[in-house]
C-alpha cells in the first residue's frame, strides 16, 4: 500500500494542464472493439485504471501500438472472444469499473459479451440494470451466475435488433454501453432518459465519425440507425474536468495563484459556477482558467438567505464526482453549506478525517453533510489518514496540503486510478508531497 507524505502549508503558483479525461478514455477505448480498422486515440490518461482496460483489450487480442505520449492505434482485427471465459479475464476485468463497457461492443459484432462484476470505488451500491436491461431490450439473453458473479449477454444470431427503450435511470456507463452496442444493431433503436454528459457526448461524435448513425447527441434522446460496419477513426480526448475541479479547490484552499491551461471551458457545464457559489473567484483567459490567490472566500447563501445547498444530479446537473472537492474546499470558507450527495450512499464517510484535522463538519445522514466554514481564523492539522476512495483521496491531499504540519495519506493507489503524476505536478507548483 503506497503513502503520501504531504507537508502542508505552502501557496502554489504556476501553470497546470489537466490530463485527457478519465471517464472518457473508459468509454471511448471500447470503441476500438467494434471494427477491424485501425483507431487512433490521443491524450489517453497514463493512469492505473485506463491503463488496466488498454492491458485488457490486448488480452483480447486488439494489437496496440503506442505512438506518442497519450497516443496510441488501436487494431481489433483478429479478437479471440473465448478469451473472455478464462480465469485471468475474470481477474482482469474485475479490477476496474470501466471494463463494463467491453460488453456492447463485444455484442454488437461477435454476438457475446461477458463481464465479471466490475471494481470501482466502494462507494454504495453500482448495480448494472441499465446495462443489461439494456442489452436484453435489443435481443440478447441474459444470464448472471450469483456464485461467480459473472454476468453474460448474448444475441440470438449474433446480431441484436433496434428498438425503442426508456431507461430506468440516466446511466453514463450504461447509455455508453447500450449505444457502442446498438450502433451495429439491425434497424432503429431509440434511447429515452440517455445520459448525456459531455464524454458521452464525445463517443458519440467518435462512434459518427466511424460511420455509425447517431442523432440527438447531447440531449437525453438519442436516436441510432444500425449500420453493417464501422470503420476506423482518430480521436483526440477531451481535458478531465474532474481534475480542473480538483485543480480549482486546490487554489482556493491552498490560496495560490493556479492557471489551469486548455480547460475546454465549454464542456465544463455548471462546474465553474458552483464553484462560484462558494465565492472563489476565476478568470477565463482563451480556453485557460486562472485561480487568483485569494484570501478568503465567501459562500453565497440562496436569495431569501437560507444555507447554499450544494447537491449532484446527472448532466447537466453537477458531477458527484466533485462532491468531496466542493465538501474540502468549503471548510476554510466563510459562511455554510449544505452538500447533499444523492447519486452515491458512501462517499462522505470521509469526513470524519477532515474533523480529525480540525475541520467543521456535521455528517447528518450518509447523504448529507454541513460544513461550516473556519474563515482561516484556524488551520487545518496535518494527520495520518487512509484515502477510501479515488475522489476523497484527493481532497484529503488538498486538506493536507493546506494543512499546518505533517500529514501522511494511505491507500493512494485510489488517487493513482484517476490522477496522472499527481505529486510531481503539484510539487512543481511549489507543493511538498513524497511518495513513500
Ligand atoms: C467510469 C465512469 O465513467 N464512472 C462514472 C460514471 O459511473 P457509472 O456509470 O457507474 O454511474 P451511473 O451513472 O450508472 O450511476 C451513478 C449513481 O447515480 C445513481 N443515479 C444515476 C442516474 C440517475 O438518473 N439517478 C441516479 O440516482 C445510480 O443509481 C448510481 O448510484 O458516472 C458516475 C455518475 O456521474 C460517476 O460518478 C462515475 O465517476
Ligand atoms: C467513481 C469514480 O470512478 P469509477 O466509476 O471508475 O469507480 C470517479 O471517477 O469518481
Amino acid at each position: 500500500m503506497g503513502s503520501f507524505e504531504v507537508f502542508g502549508g505552502n501557496k502554489l503558483k504556476g501553470e497546470l494542464t489537466p490530463q485527457g479525461a478519465k471517464n472518457e478514455a473508459l468509454q471511448v477505448l471500447n470503441t476500438v472493439l467494434l471494427t477491424d480498422q485501425e483507431v487512433i486515440i490521443s491524450n489517453i490518461p497514463d493512469i492505473v485504471d485506463v491503463n488496466k482496460l488498454i492491458n485488457l483489450l490486448q488480452a483480447l487480442g486488439v494489437k496496440v501500438q503506442k505512438l506518442d505520449k497519450g497516443k496510441y492505434s488501436f487494431l481489433a482485427d483478429d479478437i479471440d472472444v473465448d478469451y473472455m471465459l478464462t480465469d485471468e479475464f475474470k481477474q482482469k476485468g474485475a479490477s476496474l469499473r470501466g471494463s463494463i463497457m467491453i460488453v456492447g461492443p463485444l455484442l454488437a459484432r461477435f454476438g457475446k459479451g461477458y463481464i465479471p462484476k466490475p471494481g470501482g470505488d466502494k462507494i454504495g451500491r453500482r448495480r448494472l440494470d441499465t446495462h443489461f436491461i439494456g442489452f436484453e431490450k435489443l435481443g440478447a439473453g441474459f444470464k448472471y451466475d450469483a456464485a461467480t458473479n459473472f454476468f453474460k449477454a448474448e444475441a440470438p444470431g449474433n446480431r441484436l435488433k433496434g428498438t425503442y427503450m426508456l431507461l430506468d435511470e440516466a446511466s453514463v456507463t450504461g447509455t455508453a454501453n447500450i449505444v457502442m452496442a446498438a450502433v451495429l444493431a439491425e434497424g432503429k433503436t431509440t434511447i429515452y432518459n440517455a445520459a448525456c454528459e459531455p464524454y458521452l457526448q464525445q463517443l458519440c461524435k467518435m462512434l459518427n465519425s466511424m460511420g455509425a448513425k447517431i442523432s440527438g447527441v447531447g440531449s437525453n434522446l438519442l436516436t441510432i440507425e444500425g449500420v453493417e460496419k464501422l470503420g476506423g477513426c482518430e480521436h483526440r480526448i477531451l481535458p478531465d474536468m474532474i481534475e480542473i475541479g480538483s485543480f480549482i479547490g486546490l487554489a482556493a484552499m491552498t490560496q495560490s495563484d493556479i492557471t489551469i491551461k486548455n480547460v475546454s471551458y465549454e464542456n465544463l457545464g455548471i462546474i465553474p459556477d458552483v464553484f462560484k457559489r462558494l465565492g472563489i473567484k476565476m478568470e477565463l483567459i482563451g480556453d485557460d482558467l486562472r485561480i487568483p490567490e485569494q484570501e478568503l472566500y465567501e459562500i453565497e447563501t440562496f436569495i431569501d438567505g437560507s444555507i447554499m445547498t450544494i447537491s449532484d444530479a446527472p448532466w447537466p446537473g453537477f458531477t458527484p464526482d466533485l462532491l468531496s472537492i466542493i465538501l474540502v474546499t468549503a471548510t476554510q470558507a466563510r459562511g455554510s453549506v449544505l452538500v447533499h450527495q444523492k447519486m452515491f450512499e458512501s462517499r462522505l464517510f470521509f469526513v470524519d478525517k477532515l474533523i480529525d484535522m480540525g475541520a467543521q463538519i456535521i455528517l447528518c445522514d450518509p447523504h448529507r453533510a454541513t460544513v461550516i466554514g473556519l474563515e482561516r481564523k484556524t488551520q487545518l492539522r496535518g494527520i495520518t489518514m487512509t484515502s477510501p476512495d479515488i475522489r476523497a483521496g484527493v481532497s484529503l491531499l488538498i486538506a493536507a496540503l493546506s494543512a499546518e504540519g505533517r500529514s501522511l495519506i494511505h491507500n493512494i493507489e485510489q488517487i493513482d486510478r484517476g490522477y496522472e503524476n499527481i505529486e510531481l505536478r503539484l510539487n512543481n507548483l511549489g507543493a511538498d508531497i513524497r511518495r513513500i
